[in-house]
Formats: structure tokens, C-alpha cells, sequence
């Protein structure tokens, strides 16, 4: 029993804490600031609100006495101070609604942009402890939460103290006494809600939680949907949508009781205040203490000192619930990013000597290391093929070279300028990166290629694509350049894509470019135009290329073997096979699995 209240405190100290709260407007603040005049309109408004609720029931009470005394002088001019009260009241509520769209749309513009600039901006290590589903939802779900705290929920949180405290002023002064009996009942009502409020905000931060997994599930689909198909998944998938869906009904059908409850519980307290002060009232009234236009004007303000603490409480629940998933959202926003501002593409210098790696110890997670002391020197104009197992940390290569990692040790040296000391877009400018996978946008042909760099003419798109034998396919298409090639490039062929690439790579006309060949195997005739094309893209550039055929590592000037993070040769294809060592071995299983050499390009009976 006593676990249990001790627990109940526990969570009333939770409800109740600032903590959050207070980190959320330290970040959100800058953002309502820009947008301040909105909100200082909604202010002045929220007051007009409070004076006009007191109004109203001052005209009830006063034309109500003028009536029972027959003062129809006193009517008369009653009258249109009640019609001004009403054009004021209309033209508030409009304001109201306009200017709370603005402020809080235009908060939600900003602060999603900034979410969006931020994201862009992180480097590979903090892009990766996140799921993209999971990214997905902070836009498409906690980013709308803002709303519970930027919006009516943020007005209402002044203006219901505010209303509550104005009118007590007021009723106090009609009868103290009368104005007693709904002081008394605010501990019910703020107990009542509370209770409420809590049940409320755990439901709704499952709720949110759970919207979350669906997005992030319906993402996956989408984008697995070819894999799903492949491993006849279908069904599986779709129980798991179905039983998240019918979670989801529950919990919110378990919120719309738990409303009913707390709505019903707010309007029985709020009755028995009112018929307890009416009663009371009636009975004043009787004995000449009170007008019937006071007591017109207390039943009148009965319900804002109820109402008030009840719905405190479920806006404070909707507010923390809020606040949580901006605390989603800030812990994104707390890693830090690679620079402040979007890099623009630069102009690259060739590479004149070469690219070092100096005394290179790295590690994805800080305790396992994939490189220890790696030293690596990679001459200027040379192609360099890196072969080894798979995990051997081929990839790892390039994800350093392109900063999208930094080492724990060492330097990374390209012509003896430290790569610490580029700029992140003006590294980048330096490289041209084909990768294995080939990403393409949704969109046209043009549009994939265009990318590449700013002003490319037609002229130069074309030579690209003829020096990457995908011209003549492209202009055998209808719609020629303007092709849309579907989401990811879905309409085109694995070694179309892969042409596309290199396309693209040409294009940027990086000094340096890393090669991730790809594994899948083509048929001869496009195997042919795709390794023509890359020895046209190589054709003067330094080349680093993590290779996957034979006539590649034939044709490297060094080939680098690594084992486990650390290289264990170098040298020539033919000098290589006559030692007894890593590569040798490679060649003779015939680098059967994926990130090491394919065996129908690379075996033994060719060589
Ligand atoms: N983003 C990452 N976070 C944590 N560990 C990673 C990450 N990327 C790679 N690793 C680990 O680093 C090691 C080296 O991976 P890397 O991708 O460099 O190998 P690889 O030689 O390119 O392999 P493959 O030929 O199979 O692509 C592997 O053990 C891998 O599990």
C-alpha cells in the first residue's frame, strides 16, 4: 500500500515538475521571439477576453436590476454598451484565431526548418545512431506537438489563472460568503484533475509513442516493399500493421473515457457549485442582502472558478505530454553538426603529391577499433585497388577520406594539408564517390544528373553521359533526358544505374575518386560498358578503388590488402599471387561472399 502512494507521489512530482518544461521554452523562445508581435496581440486579446467575460455578466446583472425597477433611462444606455460587447467579442475571437495560426504555423515553419538544417548538417557518426523511420516521425508526428505548447494551450495557461483570480475579485465583492463556497471547492476540482491529468498524459504518451512505431513501420514497408514481396512477408507485415492499429484504437478509445470521465467529473463539480451558489443566492436575494442582478451576475461567474482548475490540468497533461516529444526532438538537436551554415559546392585544386593516412586509429563506437595506427600512403595519379575480407574496413577508407567520420588518432594528410583543416564541402569537393548502391533521385534523367555541380550546360551533361555509355539508351527513351526514372531510380536497370553514377561522377570532375565496385553481377555486354566507362572516369585521376574484378586489381598500379583493420600487403597483382599470403588465398577460394572479389571475374583458371 505504501509502495503504491509512494509511487503515486512520485508521479504527482513528475506531473508537476518545471524541468521540462522549462527546457522547452529555452529552446523554443528564440523562435516565439521572431514572431513576437503575434504574441503580444494574443496577449492584449487574452485580456480583452477576461474583461469582456467580467462585462457580460455586469450588463446581465445591471439590465436585469434596471428592468425589475422599470429605469428604462437606465436601459437605454445599457443597452448599446451590450452591443459594443458583442461587435468586441466577435472581432476578439476572430483576432484570436488568426493570430494564434500565425504564431504558432509560423514558430512550426521555422523550428521544422531549423530541425531539417540540422539534420542535414550532422556528420555520418550522429546520422547513424538514428533510424530514419525514427526521423521521419519527428516530422511527421512530434514536430505537430508543438502545437501544445506554442498555441491556445500556451494562452490558456495565462489566461485561465488570470480569469480565475479576476472574477474571484469580483464575486468577493457581490458576497464574500458566496464567493467562499467555490473557494472550498477548488482542492476537489484541482484533485480531481490531477488525478485525470495524470491517467491522461501516460495514456497520450503511449498514444504518441505508438504513432511513432507505426510510421516508422509503414516507412520500412514502403521502402522494403521488393523484399517484402521476395520473402513473402506480406502476411506477416500485415498482422503487425493490424495489431499496432487496433493497439492504437484501444488506447485511443481508452483516452475518449478517460475525457468522458474527466469531462463529466469537471461539469457534476461545476453543477453542484452552481445550484449550491444559486440556492444560497435565492436565499440572500429573500432576506435583502444581494440584487437579483447580483445574484444574475455571480451564477453567471460561477463556472470560471471551476472550470479554470480543471482544465489547468488537462492542459498542463497536454503540455507535458508535449514537452516529451520535443525532448525527442532536442536530443537530435543537442549532437553537434560538422558546421554551422549549408556548404556550398567549391571549386577543388588537383591533387599534386598524395594522400596520407598518418597513424590512424579509429572506432565506430569508442571501443571497438577497426583501424589501430593505420599508415597509408596513396600517390597522386595512381589507381589503387584495396582488396580483403569482408569487415576488413575497405569501407571504413572512405567514409574517413570523406570526413564522414573523424579518427580517434592520427591525420589524415591530403598534399601535407591536415584534412582537418578543409572545410567539410571543400574536402568534399575533392572526391568523387561511386558507390556500390547506386541512389538516385525521383525525377528525370536531367534532373539526376544536373546535381552534380552547379552550371553544367547540355553540351557537358551529354559528353558525361556518352563518356558513360548511357547516351545512346537514354536518347532511345521517348522523353529522352526528361525520362522520369521513378522513386530511387526504380525504372532502370542495376548497370544503368550504375552508369548514371559514374555519369554523375564525371561530371562533378573530382581529382580523386573512390570506387566502391559493385558486386551483383551484370550480363557481359553491360559488365563491358560499365567497366568502360569507369576506366574513362579513372583516366587521370588519383583512384582509390575497392575492388571486386579481376581485370580491376590486373590493371591497379598497388594493390592493398587488409585483414581485420590492418594492411597486410601491398604491391602487384602478379608479385602479390607469388607470395604466400592473404591475397593468394583470396584467389584461390574464390572470393565467394559479398565485399570480396567475385569469383566468376577474379579465379585462378584466368590468371
Ligand atoms: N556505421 C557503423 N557503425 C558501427 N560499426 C560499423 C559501421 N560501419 C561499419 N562498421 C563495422 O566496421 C567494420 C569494418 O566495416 P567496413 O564496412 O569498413 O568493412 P568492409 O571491408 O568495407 O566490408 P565489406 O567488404 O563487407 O563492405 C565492420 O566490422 C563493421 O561491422
Amino acid at each position: 500500500m505504501t509502495g503504491i502512494i509512494r509511487r503515486y507521489l512520485l508521479a504527482v512530482r513528475e506531473y508537476i515538475t518545471f524541468k521540462d518544461i522549462k527546457k522547452t521554452y529555452t529552446l523554443l523562445t528564440p523562435y516565439m521571439l521572431q514572431h513576437w508581435k503575434a504574441y503580444a496581440i494574443l496577449f492584449f486579446l487574452l485580456f480583452v477576453d477576461i474583461t469582456l467575460t467580467l462585462a457580460y455578466s455586469w450588463f446581465f446583472g445591471n439590465l436585469t436590476d434596471a428592468a425589475i425597477q422599470s429605469n428604462f433611462v437606465r436601459m437605454k444606455w445599457l443597452i448599446p454598451i451590450g452591443v459594443s460587447f458583442v461587435i468586441l467579442s466577435i472581432s476578439s475571437t476572430y483576432l484570436n484565431t488568426v493570430f494564434e495560426t500565425i504564431a504558432t504555423n509560423a514558430v512550426k515553419r521555422d523550428f521544422s526548418v531549423h530541425l531539417f538544417k540540422h539534420i542535414l548538417l550532422l556528420s555520418g557518426m550522429h546520422v547513424s545512431n538514428h533510424h530514419s523511420g525514427e526521423l521521419m516521425s519527428h516530422f511527421s508526428n512530434d514536430i505537430h506537438s508543438i502545437n501544445g505548447v506554442i498555441g491556445r494551450s500556451l494562452i490558456d495557461l495565462i489566461r485561465l489563472p488570470f480569469i480565475y483570480l479576476a472574477v474571484l475579485i469580483y464575486l468577493i465583492q457581490i458576497s464574500w460568503k458566496l464567493a467562499l463556497i467555490c473557494v472550498l471547492v477548488a482542492p476537489i476540482a484541482m484533485l480531481f484533475s490531477v488525478i485525470f491529468g495524470l491517467l491522461l498524459r501516460n495514456n497520450g504518451r503511449l498514444i504518441h509513442n505508438l504513432i511513432g512505431n507505426i510510421s516508422t513501420l509503414l516507412n520500412e514497408t514502403f521502402h522494403g516493399l521488393q523484399v517484402i514481396r521476395s520473402f513473402t512477408m506480406e502476411k506477416s507485415i500485415f498482422a503487425k500493421y493490424v495489431s499496432k492499429n487496433q493497439e492504437l484504437y484501444t488506447l485511443e478509445l481508452r483516452n475518449a473515457k478517460l475525457r468522458g470521465w474527466f469531462y463529466v467529473g469537471g461539469h457534476a463539480v461545476s453543477t453542484i457549485t452552481f445550484l449550491v451558489s444559486l440556492c444560497m443566492g435565492s436565499y440572500y436575494v429573500s432576506l435583502g442582502l444581494i440584487s437579483v442582478g447580483s445574484l444574475l451576475i455571480f451564477v453567471n461567474l460561477v463556472n470560471h472558478m471551476v472550470y479554470p482548475l480543471t482544465e489547468l490540468a488537462g492542459q498542463w497533461a497536454g503540455f507535458q505530454r508535449s514537452s516529451s516529444a520535443m525532448e525527442r526532438i532536442f536530443k537530435i538537436l543537442e549532437q553537434p553538426t560538422e558546421s554551422t551554415d549549408l556548404p556550398l559546392a567549391v571549386q577543388s585544386k588537383p591533387l599534386m603529391k598524395s594522400i596520407q593516412f598518418q597513424d590512424i586509429t579509429f572506432s565506430y563506437d569508442g571501443h571497438n577499433d577497426i583501424f589501430n595506427h593505420l599508415n597509408l600512403q596513396i600517390p597522386a595519379g595512381k589507381v589503387v585497388a584495396i582488396v580483403g575480407l569482408s569487415g576488413a574496413g575497405k569501407t571504413t577508407l572512405f567514409n574517413l577520406l570523406l570526413a564522414f567520420y573523424k579518427p580517434q588518432l592520427g591525420k589524415i594528410f591530403i598534399d601535407d594539408r591536415s584534412s582537418e583543416e578543409f572545410a567539410p564541402s571543400e574536402l568534399r569537393s575533392l572526391f568523387a564517390h561511386v558507390s556500390q548502391e547506386t541512389f538516385l533521385f525521383g525525377g528525370t534523367i536531367r534532373e539526376n544528373l544536373l546535381l552534380a555541380r552547379e552550371g553544367i550546360t547540355d553540351a557537358e551533361m551529354m559528353q558525361a553521359a556518352t563518356i558513360s555509355n548511357i547516351h545512346p539508351y537514354i536518347i532511345s527513351l521517348p522523353r529522352g533526358y526528361d525520362t522520369e526514372i521513378g522513386e530511387r531510380g526504380i525504372r532502370l536497370s542495376g548497370g544503368q544505374k550504375q552508369r548514371m553514377a559514374i555519369a554523375r561522377a564525371v561530371l562533378k570532375n573530382a581529382p580523386i575518386l573512390l570506387l566502391d565496385e559493385a558486386t551483383s553481377a551484370l550480363d557481359n555486354e553491360t559488365e563491358h560498358q560499365v567497366k568502360e566507362a569507369l576506366y574513362r572516369l579513372m583516366a587521370g585521376r588519383t583512384t582509390l578503388v575497392i575492388a571486386h574484378r579481376l581485370s580491376t586489381v590486373q590493371n591497379a598500379d598497388v594493390i592493398i590488402v587488409m585483414d581485420k583493420g590492418e594492411i597486410v600487403q601491398t604491391g602487384h597483382h602478379r608479385d602479390l599471387l607469388l607470395e604466400n599470403g592473404l591475397y593468394r588465398s583470396l584467389n584461390q577460394k574464390g572470393f565467394q561472399k559479398r565485399g570480396e572479389l567475385v569469383d566468376h571475374h577474379f579465379d585462378t583458371s584466368v590468371i
